[in-house]
């Protein structure tokens, strides 16, 4: 399984294209539409989304509620686009004239300044049209359909916000993950912890009457994995590796962890790594799951903990200092709309891309291009794991 994205921020649509979905799996919009809207939501976005009102039209590969093993597409229309048709339509001179304003002022933190040197862009529209996270939600599409996916497996998948500048949401570590996933989608920051809840949202307010911006840290939950996907053999066979790769590769995440992740340089490998037991019911499992699901780049079957740190939002009302690309001079960035924080919406994105991945992994371990074949041989696979 694998997508692309196309698409720009402002422009008229985002597209999807997701290739390996197997054949027969049950799906339906509103399942996609759902996801799309979560996305949309959390405390301290900025006056953007509520424009935008994010559906997914299928385009191609799903039929009367069924996916046809061909390549699905996804399009989301952008209603700011109708706002943006002379600077991003298709005519260079509207109404004769040139009259569009080219981008020349690169904002710290963003792809603005590298993007520009690199593609050659003195349009500096050019490069964050691509790179702004607009893009997440075709991403959050895709995630969507590996998310139905996975649910159809047992695979359950769960997004929510841990930290926001400074302020840790306690919770319970047993909390199942119904309750998880019940508690972070009723949230307005996606936490699951309601006294916490108050304290973010006044924090986010407070940055956003200071000008300033904040970030956080999002984790993802997943329960229902089998034992034994991924690989040790080989470093790109590495299952934990490529869930690192796609949490890092959401826009304005720094860094990744699995279980205890970085607190693990301060204990003794006695607190650290997580005993074997066995029972008759469970076959193999771990005591304690510190290590956060993976052993040698492979699941244990226990259940997926990862964590992401997302950097505040770099657009600032206190504007930072920077330089004109065609005057050289500099000037104080200033600003129309923009997120002050969007740690909660960012959760959602981790949670579609972690699922994706854990997706496509099912998909090259157990190869089939008929859904219900690939159950089969994943039950089937859980019984031996089981009896091993
Ligand atoms: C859901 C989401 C919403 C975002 N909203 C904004 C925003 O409103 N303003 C902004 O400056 N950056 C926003 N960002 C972050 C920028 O897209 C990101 O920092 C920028 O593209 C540079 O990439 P990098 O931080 O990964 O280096 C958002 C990120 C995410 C995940
Ligand atoms: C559009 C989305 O997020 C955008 C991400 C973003 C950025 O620079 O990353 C900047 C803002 O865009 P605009 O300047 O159009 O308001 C956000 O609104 C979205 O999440 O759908």
């Amino acid at each position: 399984m694998r997508y692309l994205t196309a698409g720009e921020s402002h422009g008229k649509q985002l597209t999807t294209i997701i290739e390996g979905v197997p054949s027969h799996l049950p799906i339906t919009q509103e399942q996609i539409n759902d996801s799309l809207r979560r996305r949309q939501g959390g405390h301290g976005r900025g006056k953007r989304m509520q424009i935008e009102k994010d559906t997914a039209d299928m385009t191609g590969g799903i039929r009367h509620g069924y996916t046809l093993g061909s390549p699905i597409s996804l399009v989301i229309h952008n209603d700011d686009f109708k706002h943006w048709t002379d600077i991003m339509g298709e005519d260079p001179f509207p109404e004769g004239k040139n009259i569009r304003r080219t981008v020349s002022r690169p904002r710290p933190g963003h792809a603005d300044l590298n993007g520009g040197m690199k593609y050659g862009h003195r349009d500096l529209r050019n490069v964050l049209e691509r790179s702004s996270a607009r893009e997440t939600a075709a991403r959050v599409a895709a995630g969507a359909v590996a998310k139905v996916m996975l649910e159809e497996l047992g695979i359950k998948v769960a997004g929510y916000v841990r930290e926001i500048a400074g302020i840790v949401s306690p919770f319970d570590e047993s909390m199942s993950i119904e309750e998880r996933i019940e508690k972070s989608h009723a949230s307005p920051v996606n936490t699951l912890d309601d006294e916490t809840t108050e304290e973010m949202k006044k924090a986010i307010d407070d940055a956003k009457k200071d000008g300033d911006s904040i970030g956080g840290v999002a984790e993802v939950y997943v329960e229902g994995m089998p034992a034994g996907l991924g690989s040790y053999v080989q470093y790109d066979k590495k299952l934990d590796a490529k869930i690192g790769f796609s949490v890092m590769s959401i826009n304005a995440f720094k860094g990744v962890e699995f279980g205890i992740g970085f607190e693990a340089a301060k204990r003794n490998g006695s607190e650290v790594h997580d005993e074997i037991g066995w029972d008759e019911e469970r076959g193999y499992y771990r005591k304690t799951n510190r290590l956060g699901g993976f052993e040698g780049g492979m699941t244990t079957g226990m259940p997926i903990v990862v964590k992401g740190v997302m950097k505040p939002i770099p657009t600032l009302y206190k504007p930072l200092q920077s330089v004109d690309i065609e005057s050289k001079e500099p000037f104080s960035a200033s600003i129309e709309r923009s997120d002050s924080c969007a740690v909660p919406a960012a959760s959602v994105v981790m949670e579609h891309v972690v699922a994706f991945e854990i997706a496509k992994a099912i998909s090259e371990e157990f190869p089939s291009d008929y859904f219900p074949r690939l159950k089969e041989a994943l039950d089937n696979y859980r019984e031996e794991v089981r009896n091993f």
